[in-house]
């Protein structure tokens, strides 16, 4: 297995408020992760630092061999827009575009044009099970469908990496479950790497592996921890 991103005994602190003690994780290519803990156990902050968008105190991230945590902000933001995806809990669409425009950000942000990039995004539609949608905005959407355009703008660049926080959060469970199909089967067949955020087992379960964080740290296997 060829490890794809990693974090090495990152330490952050929010101000006077540790919320990652020395997490380490590694990450095999094409591996579905689920990251599970108590709540303000530091889930978010780790995602946060392997996406590139908190820089750890101390400690390492490794992205494809390159150390994330010594980029600029510029490099770092390049890296989150054309290698990685995300979703997270509550969508955040851009209420003032179409769900098309909405999928297509990635792409239009990434160069490129806009016929090219509204193309590539309606392809998402029907494959999610949102024909006739692409011309609505967030507001006419219900919390499934909107959060399956997210997904969709997540994916629409094919990012190396999928971070998700939370994804199926806001959702009831069965709408959950439907947006975990599509999400795992995307990853699977584009061979996408998935780090997931979730408190929920059920949500875990699409998982090859979880881990827990607690108090800032990732807890060991327990056939190694015993
Ligand atoms: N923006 C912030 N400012 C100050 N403290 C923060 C901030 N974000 C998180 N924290 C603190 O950092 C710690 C870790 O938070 P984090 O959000 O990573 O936990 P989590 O496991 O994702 O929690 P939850 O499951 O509730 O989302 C907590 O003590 C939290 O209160």
């Amino acid at each position: 297995m060829t490890i794809v991103i990693e974090a090495r005994s990152v330490t952050f602190s929010f101000g006077e408020t540790p919320a990652l003690r020395g997490a380490s994780i590694a990450v095999d290519a094409g591996e579905i992760l689920a990251i599970m803990g108590p709540s303000g156990s530091g889930k978010s902050t780790l995602l946060h630092c392997l996406a590139g968008i908190l820089v750890p105190d101390s400690g390492e991230i490794l992205f494809d061999g390159r150390r994330v945590d010594a980029m600029t902000e510029t490099e770092r933001s390049s890296l989150r827009r054309d290698r990685f995806g995300f979703v997270f809990q509550f969508g955040q669409l851009v209420p003032e575009l179409t769900a098309a425009e909405n999928v297509a950000l990635p792409l239009l942000l990434s160069g490129v044009r806009r016929t090219e990039a509204l193309r590539k995004a309606y392809g998402w539609f029907e494959r999610l099970g949102l024909d006739g949608m692409e011309q609505r905005r967030s507001g006419e959407l219900s919390g499934g469908q909107a959060q399956r355009v997210a997904l969709a703008r997540g994916l629409v660049a094919k990012p190396e990496v999928l971070f998700a926080d939370e994804p199926t959060g806001a959702l009831d469970s069965l709408t959950g479950e439907q947006v975990m199909n599509l999400l795992v089967a995307a990853a699977r067949e584009q061979g996408i790497t998935v780090i997931l955020v979730t408190h929920e087992p059920r949500v875990a379960a699409y998982a090859d592996r979880e881990v827990i964080v607690r108090d800032g740290r990732v807890n060991l296997p327990e056939r190694i921890a015993s």
